[in-house]
């Protein structure tokens, strides 16, 4: 008997194969691209096509805005970098882990930390990415971004690494879909706060998805962000959820206001703090 999920995710095609059963505002736009040996890559820029070389960089990094997917054909990925360190945030903070970081983001945070990766990347088979993760002399891999989500062939990895029993985590912002995402891996999700700029974005019907394996972030910058945080802790989600996360935005907010605030109000929330951040700095990349 499939869980509830399980059966979701069998009948989601695009999971193992091309686009379909992807929500619409979620399929891939445009031409696909085959082979590594093409040098051209397609972006569907606001009703046109645009046309770069495969690395991203020449790409200005404000092109891929909100609606606009990364073309890739149905095996590769827009990689914008893979590595290995201490995972900085989530419940598994403090754990060794391998980052694939994905190119490509819908968004525009205020406060984005990653902003290389809207433009930056090279494009890479799956198989490959898989035997670069081999690599590595561990056993949990988070995929992150940029939006991960925005890229379809992401859903065949995430279920690839699932197979190879490594522990996944995914890091998305939450304006996408997250239903065909494999039940295996852990999903942790954004609501975004009013100071990101993004609140609107927020896919709330997310919310019905998420299970116990599932973690929810909340990118804190001000009061206010703090007080909409709170106000959106009165869902059933709360309860299914494995963690509710409160984070500082890195350089706006004391993370020991932001304790504060959490102790006056006595909310039953975890403090994150990203780690990597006070281990080697906040503007070094690839750890
Ligand atoms: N060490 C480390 N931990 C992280 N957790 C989430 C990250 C991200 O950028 O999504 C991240 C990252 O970039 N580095
Ligand atoms: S969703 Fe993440 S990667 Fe995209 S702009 Fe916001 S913080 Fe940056
Ligand atoms: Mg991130």
């Amino acid at each position: 008997m499939l869980s509830r999920a399980a059966r979701k995710l069998a009948s989601c095609p695009s999971a193992s194969m091309g686009s379909v059963g992807i929500p619409r505002d979620q399929r891939l736009l445009g031409p696909l691209l085959e082979g590594p040996s093409t040098p051209v890559a397609y972006f569907f820029l606001k009703g046109r096509f645009a046309f770069g070389p495969s690395r991203l960089s020449l790409l200005r990094k404000n092109l891929p805005m909100n609606g606009t997917m990364l073309q890739s054909s149905t095996t590769t990925l827009w990689v914008n970098e893979i590595f290995y360190s201490i995972q900085g945030e989530s419940t598994f903070a403090g754990k060794p882990c391998i980052f694939i970081r994905l190119a490509g983001c819908n968004l525009r945070c205020t406060y984005c930390d990653t902003t290389y990766a809207f433009s930056e990347g090279v494009r890479m088979g799956i198989e490959e990415i898989l035997n670069q993760i081999r690599s590595y002399p561990c056993q949990l891999v988070e995929v992150t971004g940029g939006e991960p989500l925005l890229q379809h062939p992401v859903l065949l990895l995430l279920r690839r690494l699932c197979d190879l029993e490594y522990t996944v985590l995914l890091e998305t912002s939450g304006a996408l879909d997250i239903a065909c995402v494999d039940p295996r891996v852990h999903r942790i999700m954004d609501l975004k706060c009013p100071s990101s700029g993004e609140c609107h974005r927020n896919r709330f019907a997310n919310l019905e998805h998420l299970t116990a394996r599932d973690e929810v972030k909340f990118v804190i910058g001000t009061r206010e962000d703090f007080e909409w945080a709170q106000s959106q802790l009165q869902g059933s989600w709360t309860q299914r959820v494995g963690a509710i996360l409160f984070s500082p935005v890195f350089g706006v907010l004391e993370p020991a206001q932001l304790a504060a605030w959490i102790l006056e109000k006595g909310l039953p929330v975890r403090l994150q703090i990203q780690l990597h951040k006070f281990i080697w700095g906040p503007n070094v990349r690839g750890v």
